[in-house]
């Protein structure tokens, strides 16, 4: 009997208490010392097939915050794939250090370490990495997607996953307004890598009012000089007056700290694993008035396009198609979430959930 894991805190201390908190399958630490490659992959549920996910590589503090990503952004690959009615399971790397560490050896080393669970978790690209990075670990193993076209890939998935996004973010607003239009509305964009400046291309078309935030400072001038949005400082970000806050960079930043700064009607954002606490951040959104597009929903253009890679027979129009679901889905759950007085990630969770459960029967044996 599958049983659905909501606990949202990662219970440290051991290994086991971690991984069956948040419902793991498994969790693998790879090393290597000649390259100095340190990777740990999170396999969180193979119900719907194999683990689909990217990689992230973050000079993170420590191995338990390490640990703690993977393990969070991996559960959240389970419920991104069952909520787009793709038929894989959640699974998502973590790389530890500088992302200057990365050349072809370390990449391949990694590869060689994706290949040794025999297709049971399949990578991607993530926070700091690139399709040229999928191309070394492509030498070692078959179990990679975000390969470039001219090598029979889907190419960068960033920019379905910012149409996704824009779409979502589309939803929300008619819940939150009455009306999809984001003319005029004031939004920010906190975080403008990948998936953030392709976002503001969306918003700035709609004739939006965009602000953006990076920490990146040149990043922010070339992004204000393509598309005419206005730089603000990444630490006022949460006292600004705004219609829609965007989070577009790392996760957790809906939390204790910001919820009561935040003046926002909408929270829509690329960014995975927006609330610290799922449970704890969405009773307070809800309770605050807040509209929150679910981040696994919202930001799964990206899995969309890998997902269509690893099937085969690659076709954009059709990806950008399936990717065009997320408005009608995203309303569905905001109004669910209306309907019964619930966070809508916890509706979101809970019609995925539902998916996974349904298929899961459908495949016991005869
Ligand atoms: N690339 C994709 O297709 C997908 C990405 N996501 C998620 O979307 C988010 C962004 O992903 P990418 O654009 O690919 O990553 P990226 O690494 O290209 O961009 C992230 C940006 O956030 C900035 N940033 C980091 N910390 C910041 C802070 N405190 N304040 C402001 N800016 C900050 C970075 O400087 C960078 O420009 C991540 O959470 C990722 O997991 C989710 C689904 C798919
Ligand atoms: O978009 C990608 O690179 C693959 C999917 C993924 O890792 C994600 O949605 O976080």
């Amino acid at each position: 009997m599958l049983e659905i894991k909501t606990e949202e805190k990662v219970r440290e201390g051991s290994i086991y208490g971690q991984i069956t908190s948040l419902g793991h399958e498994q969790l693998v630490v790879c090393y290597d010392e000649p390259t100095g490659l340190k990777a740990i992959i999170a396999i969180h549920n193979t119900v719907l097939g194999p683990a689909l996910g990217g990689t992230r590589m973050w000079n993170y503090t420590s191995e338990a915050e390490a640990i703690t990503d993977v393990l969070r952004l991996s559960r959240g690959m389970t419920f991104k794939a069952a909520i787009s009615g793709l038929n894989i399971g959640g699974g998502k790397a973590v790389l530890i250090g500088d992302p200057k560490l990365k050349n072809e050896a370390y990449l391949r080393r990694f590869g060689k370490f994706i290949n040794s669970l025999g297709g049971r978790y399949i990578t991607a690209e993530d926070v700091n990495m690139k399709t040229s990075d999928m191309e070394y670990i492509a030498m070692e193993t078959k179990y990679v997607t975000g390969l470039p076209e001219v090598r029979g890939g889907g190419g960068d998935p960033s920019p379905v996953t910012a149409y996704g996004t824009y779409l979502g973010m589309k939803s929300a607003a008619k819940k939150a307004y009455g009306s999809d239009s984001l003319t005029g509305k004031k939004i920010i964009v906190q975080g403008i890598g990948q998936v953030g400046k392709y976002l503001v291309e969306y918003l700035v078309k709609e004739n939006a009012h965009v602000f953006i935030t990076d920490i990146f400072e040149d990043r922010l001038k070339q992004v204000s000089k393509d598309t005419g949005a206005t730089v603000v400082d990444p630490n006022v970000i949460y006292d600004l007056e705004m219609d829609i806050y965007a989070p577009c960079a790392l996760g957790a930043t809906v939390n204790d700290q910001t919820i009561d700064r935040l003046k926002c009607q909408v929270i829509a954002g690329a960014a995975n694993n927006q609330l610290q606490d799922e449970a704890v951040h969405g009773k307070m959104l809800l309770e605050k008035g807040i509209t929150y597009a679910p981040d696994f929903l919202i930001n799964a253009g990206g899995l969309i396009n890998v997902y269509a890679e690893f099937v085969g027979g690659y076709n954009r129009d059709l990806t950008y198609k399936h990717a065009e679901k997320i408005y009608d889905i995203c309303t569905s759950i905001l109004d669910k979430s209306e309907k019964e007085n619930i966070p809508s990630q916890q509706a979101a969770t809970e019609m995925a959930w539902n998916r996974i459960e349904a298929i899961g029967k459908v495949k016991l044996p005869y």
